[in-house]
Parts: C-alpha cells; sequence; structure tokens
C-alpha cells in the first residue's frame, strides 16, 4: 500500500551515540530508512532499542552523531520549523488549567493562528478524533482514551502532513486501545497523512501498518522490515484472518532473531 515513490522521510547510516557517565549508549547504529507519503510506519523491539531515540531524531528534538536523516528533502530541523511534523507522546500531557479546545488552541496561538481560524481547526479537529462536544471541559474531566484523543487533536490541529506518536495508547486498556486504533486509522484513511509509530504490541503494530520495521538494542538498529500485506480496509475482525496471523507470526520471528544477537 506504500506508494513508493514520494518519500518523505530519509535516514542514511543514522547513528546516535550518547555519551553516559558508564560510557557511551549506542541508541542508534546505522539506522537506513524510507518512509514515502501515506506510510503507516510502526516502530516495535524490546525496551531500548531505540524507538523512541529514532522518533525523536526525525522530530530534530534529538541530533544524530552520524549519517543523514532528510524530512519533506530538508534537514529534520528546518522541517520542525516548517512544522512538517505533529508529535503525539505516551502521555497526552495536557495542562489542567486550560480546556480542551484551550490545550488545542495552545500551539495554535504560539503560531500566531488568527482566533477565527483557531476556532475552526479546533472544531475540525475535535470532529476528527470524535471529540465533538467536549471543547469545554477540562481533561480531568475526561476519561484517559479521551485525553489521548485530545492530545492527538492537538498535534493534528496545524495539519502538518506527518504524525509521529510515541506509543500513544500503551497506557490504555485493551478496549479503549482497540477502539482507538479503529479510530487511528479511519483518521489516517481520511487525512492520507504519513504516520510513524512506537509500540510495544504485536498485533497493535500488524492492524495499523503499512510497513512494520523491528529493532533491537545495544546498539540499537533495524533488523526487519516487514511490508504489510493488509488491505486499507481494516475491520477489528480481520486480527482473526490466517493472512493477520501470519504476519504476526513474522514480526514474532524478526523480534526473536533480534534477541538472539545478545
Ligand atoms: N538522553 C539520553 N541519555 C543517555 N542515554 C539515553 C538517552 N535517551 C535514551 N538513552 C538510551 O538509549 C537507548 C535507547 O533508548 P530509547 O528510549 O530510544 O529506547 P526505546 O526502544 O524507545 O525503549 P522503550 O521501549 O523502553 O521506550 C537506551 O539504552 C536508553 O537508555
Amino acid at each position: 500500500m506504500s506508494s513508493g515513490a514520494d518519500p518523505v522521510i530519509t535516514a542514511q547510516g543514522v547513528d546516535l551515540t550518547f555519551p553516559t557517565a558508564d560510557g557511551p549508549v549506542h541508541a542508534l547504529k546505522g539506522v537506513d530508512l524510507t518512509i514515502n507519503r501515506g506510510d503507516f510506519v510502526s516502530f516495535i523491539g524490546p525496551s531500548g532499542c531505540g524507538k523512541t531515540t529514532f522518533l525523536r531524531t526525525i522530530a530534530a528534538l534529538e541530533t544524530p552523531t552520524g549519517g543523514s536523516l532528510t524530512v519533506n528533502g530538508m534537514p529534520a530541523d528546518e522541517a520542525r520549523k516548517a512544522r512538517a511534523y505533529g508529535y503525539v507522546f505516551q502521555a497526552p500531557g495536557l495542562y489542567p488549567w486550560r480546556t480542551i479546545s484551550g490545550n488545542i488552541s495552545l500551539p495554535l496561538e504560539i503560531m500566531g493562528f488568527s482566533k477565527a481560524d483557531r476556532a475552526e481547526r479546533i472544531a475540525r479537529v475535535l470532529e476528527l478524533v470524535d471529540l465533538a462536544g467536549f471543547g469545554g471541559k477540562f481533561p480531568w474531566q475526561l476519561s484517559g482514551g479521551m485525553q489521548q484523543r485530545a492530545s492527538i487533536a492537538r498535534a493534528l490541529a496545524f495539519d502538518a502532513d506527518i504524525l509521529l506518536m510515541d506509543e500513544p495508547f500503551g497506557a490504555l486498556d485493551e478496549i479503549v486501545r482497540d477502539r482507538l486504533n479503529e479510530a487511528l486509522l479511519e483518521l489516517w484513511r481520511k487525512t492520507r497523512k504519513t504516520i510513524g509509530f512506537v509500540t510495544h504490541s504485536i498485533p497493535e503494530a500488524v492492524y495499523l501498518s503499512t510497513r512494520i520495521v523491528v529493532m533491537s538494542p545495544r546498539p540499537g538498529r533495524i533488523t526487519k522490515v516487514i511490508e504489510s500485506t493488509l488491505p486499507a480496509e481494516r475491520p477489528l475482525e480481520i486480527r482473526d484472518t490466517p493472512e493477520f496471523i501470519a504476519l504476526s507470526h513474522e514480526v514474532r520471528e524478526g523480534l526473536r532473531e533480534g534477541h538472539s544477537y545478545d
């Protein structure tokens, strides 16, 4: 399903070494990856394999110590200044003293959008994440799943083509997570955004992705890239099909192979 023709994120030989008191930590080593427009790419691997570091590097929140990384054809920090992406963190991170609309509005205020433009954008993204009518509530009046949807709305509000999501549903129970997975897939189909998504869950990665990137630690690196054979239309029941089970098996094998390296 990947378009194959229009690279949005290109990493070539990306290294990132953190100097620490216990010596250098090779968080990323020789990472090569191209993400094309409209791809939904998941990163999966054991703790410490560099998933978050790679996402943060794409977002220019970390700087590689080697290799090259471009986003929309420009260096990652320039792409950040050009507001190329929205970033969704593990925790919703909403300000409790602002309403949901107020939280979504904050980055827009900083970016200088007019009041009328902000109102129009807030209404549109609340609708997209199925929170229409909740804009006037405070975060603590919403469930964890609704708060996470609000944080996705905040990342969508300035209409970046790329959405980077670091384990956004990790803290939620399975039923809520299922619903949000469905909602995210629907949103991806509607908006045609390019999505980079970190997860620990094999079913979540297989359900959502056009491509699954398996990573391994010490040093953090890519050990396998799996192209999904699933159709774009994915009801939750697709998880019971032989095709889904075969893909899950392939990811599990990839994770196991990566582990045997240690
Ligand atoms: N700022 C930092 N300083 C030093 N070491 C760091 C820093 N950030 C990350 N690391 C190390 O880099 C490695 C990769 O970390 P990272 O958080 O990217 O892994 P991860 O795959 O996202 O793990 P998890 O699944 O637990 O979130 C780990 O060994 C981590 O301890």
